[in-house]
């Protein structure tokens, strides 16, 4: 069992935002679902793990080995798909993969060669292997990455946003093929999109304003909220007020009216109804929650 232990993980940049503010976190072998919104701090965590930056405070270890003061134990065993790859060179798949491949230390030419068919094959890129990565489609870069990420076998991946602008079926087939990858590893996906996390991910955290808020199984965080979510129908007009008396958890348009979420032990006001709690219904009522813990 591989383990990654996280213990008061603080960064501040130079120009004073507190990016991470005391991240603690135990990942273990399995499909790992970090959620936060744009500017949580997920990239910053993903950085400091994969080495790229150094943190203010706090530790990181990988089975037992710190990850600043061993670098290179961490890089021989990671697979990293960053949120922007920078710009590509104009060389095709194939040698790109056997060029990173060197870089990560897979000097022998036979087991490069396998090794790099065998990934293009599991990516379905074998076809395009000839050409040139920047002519690639979003998806095709994305499924790209996730081969170059696991050449060299590595026991930890991680993955930044990695279905950010891909279309519904690319989508599909990469969260298809990060879930093949299997349970022997830890594969951390870091996304702000819920339903990224629900399929996928056997364990979960909740990030926001560069802390964990939430951390769980996904489906044992859902039951928690079951039987407190409470859904109805109404103007947009109403809305004010519902806000101002009621924890309203999100609105949503719907055929024109507006459906509002709002978590109650008991039914919140006439018309109500109880819905079924959704992964979506966490992430909201936990960052709601966080938001006026911190503003307090
Ligand atoms: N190099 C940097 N210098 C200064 N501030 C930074 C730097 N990188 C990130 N930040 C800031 O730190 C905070 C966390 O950013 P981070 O990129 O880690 O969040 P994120 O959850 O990955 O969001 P996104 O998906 O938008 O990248 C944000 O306020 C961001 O503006």
């Amino acid at each position: 069992m591989n383990i990654l232990k996280i213990e008061n993980l603080t960064k501040i940049y130079p120009n004073g935002v507190k990016a991470l503010d005391g991240v603690t976190l135990t990942i273990t072998n399995g499909m790992f679902g970090l959620l936060g919104a744009n500017g949580a701090g997920k990239s910053s965590l993903m950085r400091t793990i994969a080495t790229l930056q150094q943190q203010d405070g706090g530790s990181v270890t990988f089975n037992g080995h710190d990850i600043l003061l061993k670098p290179m134990e961490i890089r021989r065993c990671l697979g990293y798909l960053p949120q922007e790859f920078g710009v590509y060179p104009k060389v095709s798949a194939e040698k790109l993969l056997d060029h990173i491949a060197v870089l990560k230390g897979i000097t022998n030419k036979v087991d490069r060669k396998q090794q790099i068919e065998s990934l293009l094959q599991q990516t379905n890129l074998y076809a395009h292997r000839k050409k040139s990565v920047h002519t690639f489609s979003g998806g095709m870069r994305q499924r790209f990455g996730i081969a170059q990420a696991l050449l060299g076998a590595p026991k930890i991946i991680i993955v930044d946003e990695p279905t950010a602008g891909l279309d519904p079926e690319e989508r599909n087939r990469f969260l298809n093929l990060l879930s093949e990858i299997g349970e022997q590893v830890i594969v951390i996906l870091s996304t702000h999109i819920v339903e990224d996390v629900h399929g996928l991910c056997s364990k979960m955290a909740i990030m926001d304003q560069g802390r964990i808020i939430k951390t769980g199984e996904p489906a044992a965080l859902v039951a928690e909220l079951q039987g407190q979510v409470w859904t109805r129908g109404m103007d947009r007009e109403q809305l004010p007020e519902i806000k101002e008396r009621l924890h309203v958890i999100s609105t949503r348009l719907v055929s024109g009216k507006t459906q509002v979420r709002v978590k109650s032990a008991d039914m919140p006001d006439t018309g109500f109804e109880l819905a079924q709690a959704g992964l979506e219904d966490v992430y909201f009522t936990s960052t709601i929650e966080n938001k006026s813990f911190v503003n307090q």
